[in-house]
């Protein structure tokens, strides 16, 4: 069995409540989305399939107790949870980068599961699966991207839906990038007040916002 794994790769997190954190990513090939605004179309296909032993063993080369398991979409892999379990076995602080379209609840609660709820803009918000709002814990993150003001006022519908309901995880609006200006967005965090992060993609900041395997 095993995973398709597109690359793994350490950098600096870029996003989360981790962002500025030296980390190790796999990236897992395919996704069953196609968002608008996808960066990441390069993971739709290709790839290597490792057995779950080697990429950790991959990882162990950094020593580096940060890991973020994305892609493409990670939740379409069967082993991905068995993958995320061995790493939590291991010590590291799991992170796993999911659309909101699977069932986060097959991946063990040690895990902090950032979950990216996606807005109308994106072209694919119809395949939400608004029962993960059950199942989050105070440990993971929900992260919605804006591209302009109908995509904040759906984001900001789903804030409150998600602290109505008393879900104390951290909420990240992150701006498409290079679509809509960090500064607009902030404002209208602002201006109604909304307890969320802004997520900026620091490794955009960092390299050439078009670059790979960073
Ligand atoms: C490439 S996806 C992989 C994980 C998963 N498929 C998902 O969408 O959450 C990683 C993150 O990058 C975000 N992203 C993709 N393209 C983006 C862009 N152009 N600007 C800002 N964020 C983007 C996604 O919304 C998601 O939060
Ligand atoms: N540096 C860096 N941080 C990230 N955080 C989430 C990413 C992702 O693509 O899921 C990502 C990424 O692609 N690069
Ligand atoms: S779900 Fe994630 S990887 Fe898939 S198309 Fe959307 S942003 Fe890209
Ligand atoms: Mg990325």
């Amino acid at each position: 069995m095993g995973l398709r794994v597109h690359e793994i790769f350490r950098s600096i997190q870029g996003e989360s409540t981790r962002a500025g954190w030296p980390c190790v990513f796999v990236r897992l090939t395919g996704c069953n989305l196609r968002c608008t605004y996808c960066d990441t179309r390069y993971a739709y296909d290709r790839g290597e399939d490792m057995a779950v032993e080697d990429i950790l063993e991959r990882i162990a080369a950094w020593n580096c107790n940060l890991v973020e398991i994305t892609g493409g979409e990670p939740l379409i892999q069967e082993e991905t949870p068995v993958l995320a379990a061995r790493l939590l076995e291991r010590g590291k602080t799991v992170l796993l980068e999911t659309n909101g379209s699977r069932n986060i609840g097959e991946v063990d609660e040690r895990c902090v599961r950032i979950v990216d709820f996606k807005c109308p803009s994106s072209g694919e918000s119809s395949a939400n699966d608004y029962g993960n709002l059950e199942r989050l814990s105070p440990r993971d993150e929900v992260k919605l991207v804006v591209a302009d003001r109908s995509d904040y006022e759906f984001a900001r519908d789903l804030y409150h839906r998600i602290r109505r309901r008393g879900v104390t995880s951290p909420v990240h609006f992150s701006p498409v990038f290079g679509i809509l200006a960090p500064s607009r967005l902030a404002g209208w965090i602002l201006s109604d007040g909304l307890q969320v992060r802004l997520n900026l993609q620091l490794h955009k900041f960092i390299w050439d916002p078009d670059a790979r395997g960073v």
